[in-house]
């Protein structure tokens, strides 16, 4: 699903309008009528609701809404914030229509006396503003805002939580926002949804489809999108019949060290049960037995260090190449690294010590093989880039990072960021919190080296790696909660998620 700033919305909706044809006001009562049947489904039948109402069509959407409830069981109230002289056109036509039919109540509130009594068990809804917002919330709504903030009611936003930007937040106030139990979207998410800064004024974010205009939604550039598990059974290749374990590729994993064997068991085994043909771990010497005995399915490279990473073999018989969990940061293994870089023409993935390497070795980032993928956590980047003053400000350097250095670069954390040498960026859909935990990281590592073995282009392989990653954590999750959840259940739960992927 493509997401589009907040502008670009504007564009879409007008086209619809002009060219479905439909009436504007025809299309706020389609998006009431959404919001109408999302709540239909959630509450019973005698809730009572308070409705929060701006100037702008936000406020239109909310007092749509206000007048179907009102038809039925539902009991609902409506207060109109006086910030402005004049409604829009299709706020006032439905302030008008609600007026007409004399079923709720609607209180005009101009200064903070006016604040209505908020009960525990009422639902509030916020039609304050949308995504016509121009500047941080100040005077009366500010404190309306904080004031509906304080109360124990659920709270459900209409479309983004007034006060919140589409996108860049960077200069707001998110003290000053709407704190929403729920986030009803129109037919996109908007980029800010998905920065984990936001996450407590959105809530549970949904989207409710409202039939804008297919055309202009295929033909209309983002560099964002979110990605869903179709979008992933798209970029999947057939495994054929015939098929040996030659054709499914021959990877090298550069991993583990004293005491971060774990790491390298845990990236091979998710490699090999991620359909790689065949599989060469190369570790230090002490690792021999731990290896050979954990992982029997993998072969064995051995450093002439008993301890890191300072050599690795010939790489003429691989197809791609994973290098860095566990190897620790060391000086030999910094040059070991240079020197890959410099001989590597294989697809590469490069995560955990060897990104940390190149946080302490900046000149190596300009040596970078094109069109590898690189996996750092929050922490990681910034070595590697600098610090950022928010999510936002990170997703510029991320994609500027790619495009510059023309690689693939996965951000994890929660709607892990994938951003490739074109400056595009997206967002992933699976995972959650409990696969926070010592070893994910290197599963994922695993996943994308088997996934560049079998012949996946970068981004293919990064996004499939990072869906089915997730996947598989919240499979494990379903199942054993998320505070149990530890790496090798990742591993283990790698079978079921391939398998719903190939449904
Ligand atoms: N996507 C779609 O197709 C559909 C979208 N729909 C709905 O439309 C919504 C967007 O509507 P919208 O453009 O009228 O904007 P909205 O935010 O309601 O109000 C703008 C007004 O607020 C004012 N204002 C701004 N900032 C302010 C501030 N800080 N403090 C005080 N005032 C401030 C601003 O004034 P100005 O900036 O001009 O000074 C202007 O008067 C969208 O979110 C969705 O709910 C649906 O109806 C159907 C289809
Ligand atoms: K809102």
């Amino acid at each position: 699903m493509k997401i589009f700033t907040s502008k670009q919305i504007a564009e879409i909706d007008a086209f619809t309008i002009a060219h479905e044809p439909i009436a504007s006001i025809d299309l706020m009562e389609r998006a009431a009528e959404q919001l109408f049947s999302w709540i239909k489904k959630r509450y019973s039948e005698e809730q009572s609701f308070q409705i929060f109402v701006g100037p702008g069509n936000n406020g239109g959407d909310g007092l749509a809404l206000a007048r179907l409830l009102s038809k039925t069981k539902f009991k609902v109230e409506v207060y109109l914030v006086k910030v402005s002289k004049n409604l829009s056109v299709d706020c006032q036509v439905n302030l008008d229509r609600l007026r007409s039919q004399n079923l709720v109540s609607i209180s005009e509130i101009s200064t903070s006396h006016d604040f209505p009594v908020i009960f525990d068990d009422s639902v509030d809804v916020d039609a304050l503003l949308g995504s016509g917002l121009s500047r941080p919330l100040d005077g009366l709504l500010k404190d309306l805002v904080l004031y509906l903030n304080t109360s124990k009611a659920e709270l459900v936003a209409i479309d983004i939580p007034s006060g919140l930007f589409g996108e860049d937040n960077s200069l707001n106030n998110l003290h000053h926002c709407v704190r929403a139990d729920y986030t009803l979207s129109f037919q996109f998410p908007k980029l800010s949804f998905l920065f984990p800064e936001n996450v407590d004024c959105v809530g549970n974010w949904q989207v409710l489809p409202i039939g804008l205009h297919s055309r202009i939604i295929d033909e209309m550039e983002s560099p964002y999108q979110l990605v869903d598990e179709n979008d992933i059974k798209k970029r999947l290749k057939k495994r054929g019949r015939f098929s040996h374990k030659g054709i499914y590729g021959h990877g090298l994993l550069i991993s583990g060290s004293y005491g971060k064997m774990g790491a390298a068991i845990l990236a091979s085994k998710a490699a090999l049960r991620s359909g790689i043909g065949l599989l060469s771990t190369h570790i230090p010497r002490l690792g021999y037995d731990i290896m050979q005995t954990a992982v029997p399915e993998s072969m064995v490279s051995i450093d002439r260090s008993d301890i890191i990473f300072t050599e690795y073999p010939d790489l003429e018989s691989f197809e791609a190449i994973g290098i860095g969990p566990g190897i620790d940061t060391k000086q030999n293994s910094f040059r070991a690294l240079e020197e890959l870089f410099e001989e590597c023409d294989k697809p590469l993935v490069l995560d955990a010590d060897a990104l940390n390497i190149m946080g302490q070795n900046p000149q190596l980032k300009d040596n970078l093989p094109k069109g590898c993928v690189l996996t750092p956590h929050v922490k990681e980047f910034e070595r590697l880039v600098g610090s950022c003053s928010d999510s936002f400000d990170r997703n510029m350097k991320q994609r500027d990072f790619s495009k510059k250095q023309s690689v693939v670069m996965v951000l994890k954390g929660a709607f892990s960021a994938i951003t490739d040498q074109n400056g595009r960026c997206y967002f992933n859909s699976t995972g959650n919190p409990g696969m926070a935990t010592a070893g994910s990281g290197d599963v994922l590592t695993g996943i994308i080296l088997s996934l560049l073995s079998q012949g996946y282009p970068s981004l293919d392989a990064a996004l499939i790696g990072v869906y089915v990653h997730g996947l598989a954590g919240d499979m494990a999750a379903d199942e054993l909660g998320q505070e149990a959840l530890i790496a090798g259940d990742l591993v283990e739960y790698l079978p079921k998620a391939w398998k719903k992927l190939r449904e």
